[in-house]
Parts: structure tokens; C-alpha cells; sequence
């Protein structure tokens, strides 16, 4: 760390309270408009989820039943073991029976002595086994030594730009097209009356920034690639010019089609999105559909045969759709939206994401938003997107402006301290609102019974629970039922949840832009928040790019747990070790006896219904599980070769194996490209060729015409449908048509022409790579 690094990074020197967030000089410097409505967030009160489907659906039918047994309640494990525990103890001396109320938050010295009275049974290789503590005077010497150790070659030295990136960049995006307008207000933006009313129910005063900068392009039709910090509102950045340009689609008997899909990485970024979209769009009749693995796929293809306006998919599960689902296609997608990409890529999407947007028409508008960019998101630009414009705000800035960053240094040969430090950060000082992210499902879950025995309100959110436990997380903890969180990278993306008060890092994430999602859970939307994270020798790097690339010198804290308070909590976590593997067991061996059960089920299942069941048509899948496992390892290893410094960066070429097959088709017209390919595809696939080509035809003539753009409205043609609509509302014409100013079907169902973009900023080029 530089001299004036060391300067800043303040040391707290206790955990008893949080030190307040003062108003940095950077906030105070901040413009008024860059400012959101902390208060705001999106969701309403009640049930978020129930408000997700048709009125006439029950959720409990959307959830996947009998693939998964029915979840095991680790709650209701600890509660019985508590019960049984408490009968043995009443047999005790009325010390003991004192010593068990210890896990009151905040009450060390009851808890001191109740360690007293137990029973000394550690486990020898057990995450939680402890380790001494040092003095604190050292700590702020060592944090400034930990940052002084430039090397050059940490992880934010690969995401300067070399000149020559700088110049690919240049001819590759379209540097003609920037908003020629700074609106700070949604109302200049020649948005709809209905976008307009639900924008202003929402609370929405004024666009952020990269809402500002969006908006106004996205209406033009053209591609784009957007980038802000987290919570920072991209959502309503996509999806209000995208319920825009459906205002002017089509209508009528057989023109429903599914005209724009949103591509999210995980199932609850998309129920978020659908949350976000149902909302923005509650005065049309546009209608979304969510689809995404863990729900029943059965309602989610009866409700895709009604053709859905938007739909909001996980990649695997749209393939799905796309492959079994003989009526559902997306050969009239208008708009596409590749919502954190860069995630989708390091999940081992690479593959299906190339197969998605080969299946996407070519003259699609396509936008692709991620608060951090990797080498493998420049590939999927250049293989998806057509002369985009790039629409980044503030680069610099990469995390939140209301964001504190702490750090907890776990020293050398110390690192079995985590589990206790988290324990004492969180029993005396965070207690409520507290995501805790953890490198492991198991730790997660480990950690999860850790707190509950303690008696602190948890719940656990990873891939390792069933959709319905995943949801139910999730809801308890927006609902304030639970005060902690503990979760995987799972979480890390886009979840926007009011009122996060602390993200704690139970150890650095290994890519910057992991860590910069992580703490983006909190300070959202211009609100405050702190994120501590336990750092140890490993992670130095990491340490000193997340510090450089906070939002301000004066918000970063250096936090000491006082070491007795470790030391008290590794003692009674070493003491717990017995109790934790105890619910392991019981937990497991609940899980055997229902795995038992299911598959008894299963069996008489197949007895009686034998006949139905085998004259279904088999499913076809995009990969088999091996194959997916491998891509997964393969995307991983590119996602974090794509940090790198930029000397290898040309060596990794994250994405390029996934590239659709460029060559043989290259000199072909995009008809004979497409018929090639859904041939070649046919024959890897050993499908039944005539029938495939009929179900391709049925669809073709099914398709609809392309939605258009709206056409901004000049002052004069302003006064014009000013006077049009009030005649029209006098007369007693649609709403609609009033709201859009413009003649009844004026533009309705026309087809995006390369002119009608040429005439508000050129249109770019042909498509490369599809
Ligand atoms: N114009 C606005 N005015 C006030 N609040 C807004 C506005 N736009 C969005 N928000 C709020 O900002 C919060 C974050 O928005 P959103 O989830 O879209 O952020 P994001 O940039 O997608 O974040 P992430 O990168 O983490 O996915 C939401 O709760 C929303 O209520």
C-alpha cells in the first residue's frame, strides 16, 4: 500500500458497535440527480411470489414436484435436539440449566461460563477448530505492509485497457450513436403514458444514470452493451424501453407472439425480473412468463402456448423449451437481454448461451448489461450483438457510493479462526439484515446450524435446496423473519433485497467481480450499507484491488475483533462440534428414509400407470450431465483466466470454442446459413427429419411481423398529438391510442426497417457470426 493508502484505511479497534457511516466527501460532492430514493426498493409488501403467475394458478402447483423429496427442517432437527437436551438437563444442578441460556446475543460473560461445564470433544480436522490470537498493535502495520506489496500484477491491473484494445473497441462499437440528450427526467424520454404512470407508482422521480443513458438508445432499436455498479437500476433500464417497443406490436386474433426474452443466470434474478417487469408494465397488456428451472415445467409450456409477450428464462431451462416444447419458438424474438453476462459465462452457459441466441432471429435488437465485464462477456458481444453502442457509466467506480468496506485480517496459520470471527462479528456487532457469503453449499449449510444452535434467526440460500426452500429463504429474509443469510455466489447476482444492511465475506471470493457483486447486495439504490471481509494471507491481491476500487478513500476500515472474544468463540464452536455433527447425521439419515419412500413411490408409480408413462415422447437434452460438468469446469477456468493479466489474456480466448461454426457457412445468405445449420443440428441429433422440418414450417407461418420503434415526437408533431388525443378521448378512442399520441395502428405491427433506425442514429452493420 502507497502512504496515503495507509492513511485511510482506518482501524476500528472494537466490534461492540458500528462505527456510523459518515457522509463521505464524495457523496456530499455527489449530484443531486445521481442520488435514488434509499427507501424505494421494488417489491411490495405481502408475498412477493404469489403474485408471479396467473391469478388462477396456486404457486404450490408451479413448484417441481416429487424430483426432489420433500425438504428436511434443520430448524426442526435442533429444535427436537433441543427439547431432548433440555429434559436431560433438568436432571442438572440449576448452574447448568443457567449456563444454556448463554446464546443470548451480546452476553459474553454468561457465555464464558457456560463454557466452563461442557464437555471438551473436538474434532480434529473440523473447520471450526481454533487458534490462538496476536495483539492488535501489530494489525494496522501488517494491513499497510499487505498493501504495500505492488507487485503489478494484481487483478485490477487486467482491466486497464491497452491502446490497442482501446482501438478494437473503437471499430467494433458503434461510437456514432451516444445520447444526444441528458435526461433528468423519465418525462423527456417520449415514453408512453402507461410506462410513464407504473414508473411513477413505482417512485421513480428520476432516471439514474445508466437509465439516462439507456433509455433513449434502447427506444432506437439498437444493440447495446451496458455497464454500472450494482444497484444502480439496469433492470428499468432494459425493461422500460423494452415495454416501449411493445406498445407498438402487433395485435389481434394470431399475432401473440414471444417477442422479447430476458436471459438472467439464476431463478431468483428472474422471479426478480419478472417481479420488476410485472410491475413497470401493470397499465398495458403485456403480458410475461417465467422460465426457470426448479418450476413445473408443465405449467410453464401450457402458459408458453398462449405466447407470452416477454419471456424471463434461465439458459437451461429455455434449451429445454426450445428443444421439447414442439409449439414454442423464437423465431419472432424482437429483443433480447442478456442480463448479468458475464455470470451466465462463468456458470458453464457458454454453450447453451451460443445455441439460444443461434435460435434468435438476426434482426433482433439485442442488450447485454453486467455491473462487471470479463474478456469472455467481449466475445459474446462480438458473437451476439450487432455495432452496439456501449453505454458505461462511471468505469471507474465499481462499487456503490454508500458502500463501506471492512476488513477482518485472519493471519497466517489462523485460518480455522474464520468460523469463530464470523460468529463474534455477528452476535455483538451485525445482527440483523446480514447476507454472509460462504465458498461452499456445505459450509453454507454447516454455518447455518452453527447459528441456529446459538439461537440466531438463519436461513441458508444455495443450489443445494429445492426451488420451494430457495424461495422460502429468500422470502423470510426479505421479510425480516431471519436475521441472517448464509449463502453462496448463488446470491451474489442482481437479488434486490430492501434494507441489507451488512454483506459479510466469510472469505474473499477469488475474482474482483464476484467480490464487487457480493457487496452489491447492500448500499443499493443510494442507500448505506458495510461489507466486512475476512481476508487472509491468500488473498492480499484481492485485498488491495477491492480497496483501490471502492468508492472512496475515506470508506474503507480496517476492523480488529478483540482476540479474547475469538478465543472465547472458537472455544464454544469447538465445543459444538459434537452437537453440529449430530444434526448432520440425524439430518441425513432423514434424508435416507424419505429417499427410501420416493422411490417406493416411484416404483408403484411405474406399475400402475406403466402404459402412459412409456407412450410419452422422450425428452431430448442439450447436454448429458457429464457433458455439462465438463463445460462448466472449462467456463470456470476461461471466467477466471479472464482476470488475468492482460499479456495472457489472448492465450485464454474464453469463448471462442463455443463460437457458432463461422467458417463453413461464411459466404452464405443468412437463409441458407440458418437451413444449414438446423440440418446439421437434425443430423447430430438423429431427430426424425420430416418431422422437424413440419413442426419449422407450422412455425414460420405462424410467425408474426416484427414489432417497431416508437418515433420520437418533434415539438411540432408534440402539439399535433396533443390535439389528436384530446379529440381521440373526446370521441372516445382507446386509451392506448391516446397514450401513444398517434392515429390508431399508426405503426403497429410495422417491421423494424433498417430506416426507421437510420433516420434517429444509424443503424449499424450486418450481424457478424450467426
Ligand atoms: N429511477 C429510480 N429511482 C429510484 N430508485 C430506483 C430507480 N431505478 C431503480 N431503482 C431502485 O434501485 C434498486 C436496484 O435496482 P436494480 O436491481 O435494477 O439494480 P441493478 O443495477 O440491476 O443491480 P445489480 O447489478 O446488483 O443487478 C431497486 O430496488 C429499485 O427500486
Amino acid at each position: 500500500m502507497n502512504g496515503t493508502m495507509v492513511d485511510y484505511v482506518m482501524t476500528i479497534d472494537s466490534d461492540d458497535e458500528i462505527i456510523p457511516i459518515k457522509a463521505s466527501k464524495n457523496l456530499s460532492k455527489e449530484p443531486e440527480e445521481a442520488r435514488l430514493d434509499p427507501g424505494f426498493v421494488f417489491d411490495v409488501s405481502g408475498d412477493p411470489y404469489f403474485d408471479l403467475v396467473p391469478q388462477d394458478t396456486h404457486f404450490e402447483d408451479l413448484v417441481k414436484k416429487g424430483s426432489k423429496p420433500q425438504p428436511i427442517s434443520v430448524d426442526e432437527i435442533i429444535e427436537r435436539r433441543r427439547l431432548g437436551s433440555k429434559k436431560r438437563k433438568r436432571d442438572d444442578d440449576e448452574e447448568d440449566e443457567h449456563n444454556d441460556s448463554s446464546d443470548e446475543p451480546g452476553d459474553d460473560e454468561d457465555l464464558e461460563s457456560a463454557f466452563e461445564g461442557l464437555d471438551e470433544s473436538g474434532l480434529d480436522d473440523d473447520p471450526l477448530a481454533s487458534s490462538g490470537e496476536e495483539n492488535d498493535a501489530t494489525e494496522d502495520k501488517e494491513i499497510s505492509d499487505l498493501s504495500d506489496d505492488d507487485d503489478g500484477s494484481s487483478s485490477e491491473a487486467s482491466d486497464v485497457e491497452t491502446q490497442a484494445q482501446k482501438d478494437r473497441k473503437a471499430a467494433f462499437f458503434d461510437t456514432e450513436t451516444a445520447p444526444t440528450e441528458v435526461h433528468d427526467s423519465f418525462l423527456s424520454m417520449n415514453l408512453s403514458r402507461p410506462i410513464l404512470k407504473a414508473i411513477t407508482t413505482l417512485g421513480f422521480s428520476k432516471p439514474t444514470p445508466i437509465q439516462a443513458a439507456t433509455i433513449p438508445v434502447a427506444l432506437l432499436g439498437k444493440d447495446i452493451v451496458g455497464n454500472a455498479v450494482t444497484g444502480s437500476g439496469k433492470t428499468a433500464a432494459f425493461t422500460v424501453p423494452m415495454l416501449e417497443r411493445l406498445l407498438y406490436r402487433e395485435k389481434g386474433k394470431n399475432s401473440a407472439a414471444t417477442r422479447c426474452l430476458v436471459l438472467v443466470p439464476t431463478r431468483e434474478l428472474a422471479v426478480q425480473c419478472f417481479d420488476v417487469g410485472t410491475k413497470l408494465s401493470a397499465h398495458t397488456d403485456i403480458r410475461f412468463c417465467l422460465a426457470v428451472g426448479g418450476l413445473s415445467l408443465k405449467s410453464q409450456e401450457s402458459e408458453l402456448r398462449t405466447r407470452p409477450d416477454v419471456l424471463i428464462a434461465t439458459p437451461g431451462r429455455l434449451i429445454d423449451h426450445i428443444r421439447n416444447s414442439p409449439s414454442f419458438t423464437l423465431d419472432a424474438l424482437d429483443i433480447l437481454v442478456l442480463d448479468e453476462a458475464d455470470r451466465m459465462l462463468s456458470d458453464g452457459f457458454a454453450d447453451e448461451l451460443a445455441e439460444i441466441i443461434k435460435s434468435c432471429p438476426v434482426s433482433r435488437q439485442t442488450m447485454l448489461f453486467s455491473a462487471t465485464m470479463t474478456d469472455s462477456v467481449d466475445e459474446l458481444v462480438k458473437m451476439s450483438l450487432n455495432k452496439p453502442v456501449r453505454l458505461f457509466v462511471d468505469p471507474k467506480r465499481t462499487t456503490a457510493r454508500g458502500l463501506v468496506q471492512e476488513f477482518v485480517r485472519v493471519r497466517a496459520g489462523k485460518e480455522n479462526e474464520r468460523s469463530a470471527l464470523l460468529v463474534a462479528l455477528c452476535k455483538r456487532t451485525f445482527r440483523t439484515n446480514v447476507i454472509i457469503f460462504l465458498r461452499s453449499k456445505k459450509l453454507a449449510h454447516q454455518m447455518r446450524i452453527v447459528f441456529s444452535i446459538l439461537g440466531m434467526r438463519c436461513e441458508e440460500l444455495h443450489g443445494d435446496l429445492t426451488q420451494e426452500q430457495r424461495l422460502k429463504a429468500l422470502q423470510l429474509f426479505r421479510d425480516g423473519s431471519v436475521d441472517y443469510l448464509m449463502a453462496t455466489d448463488l446470491a451474489s447476482r442482481g437479488l434486490d433485497i430492501k434494507g441489507v444492511e451488512t454483506v459479510i465475506n466469510y472469505d474473499m471470493p477469488g475474482q474482483l467481480a464476484q467480490y464487487l457483486h457480493r457487496v452489491g447486495r447492500t448500499a443499493r439504490a443510494g442507500a448505506k450499507g458495510r461489507s466486512v471481509t475476512l481476508v487472509g494471507e491468500a488473498d492480499r491481491k484481492m485485498l488491495k484491488a477491492a480497496i483501490k476500487r471502492g468508492a472512496g478513500e475515506d470508506q474503507v476500515r480496517h476492523r480488529i475483533v478483540p482476540s479474547e472474544i475469538v478465543q472465547k468463540w472458537v472455544d464454544k464452536l469447538e465445543e459444538m462440534t459434537g452437537e453440529i455433527a449430530e444434526v448432520l447425521k440425524e439430518e441425513k439419515e432423514e434424508k435416507h428414509f424419505q429417499h427410501a419412500e420416493m422411490e417406493l413411490k416411484k416404483g408403484q408409480n411405474m406399475i400402475e400407470h406403466e402404459a402412459e408413462i412409456y407412450s410419452r415422447p422422450a425428452r431430448t437434452w442439450f447436454q448429458t450431465g457429464k457433458e455439462k460438468t465438463k463445460s462448466e469446469a472449462l467456463s470456470k477456468e476461461q471466467y477466471e483466466a479472464g482476470f488475468k493479466a492482460e499479456s495472457k489474456k489472448s492465450a485464454a480466448r474464453p469463448i471462442d470454442q463455443n463460437k457458432p461454426k463461422r467458417d463453413k457457412l461464411s459466404g452464405l445468405s443468412r437463409k441458407a446459413k440458418r437451413r444449414k445449420m438446423i440440418m446439421e443440428e437434425d443430423k447430430e441429433m438423429g431427430d426424425d427429419k420430416a418431422l422437424n422440418a413440419a413442426i419449422r414450417l407450422a412455425k414460420k407461418a405462424n410467425r408474426p411481423s416484427k414489432i417497431g420503434v416508437p418515433e420520437p415526437l418533434s415539438a411540432k408533431n408534440r402539439k399535433a398529438a396533443k390535439k389528436r388525443s384530446k379529440a381521440r378521448t373526446k370521441s372516445g378512442g382507446s386509451t392506448f391510442e391516446s397514450d401513444l399520441g398517434q392515429k390508431p395502428n399508426a405503426r403497429e405491427g410495422i417491421r423494424a426497417k433498417k430506416g426507421d433506425a437510420i433516420s434517429m442514429g444509424k443503424k449499424g452493420g450486418k450481424r457478424k457470426g450467426k
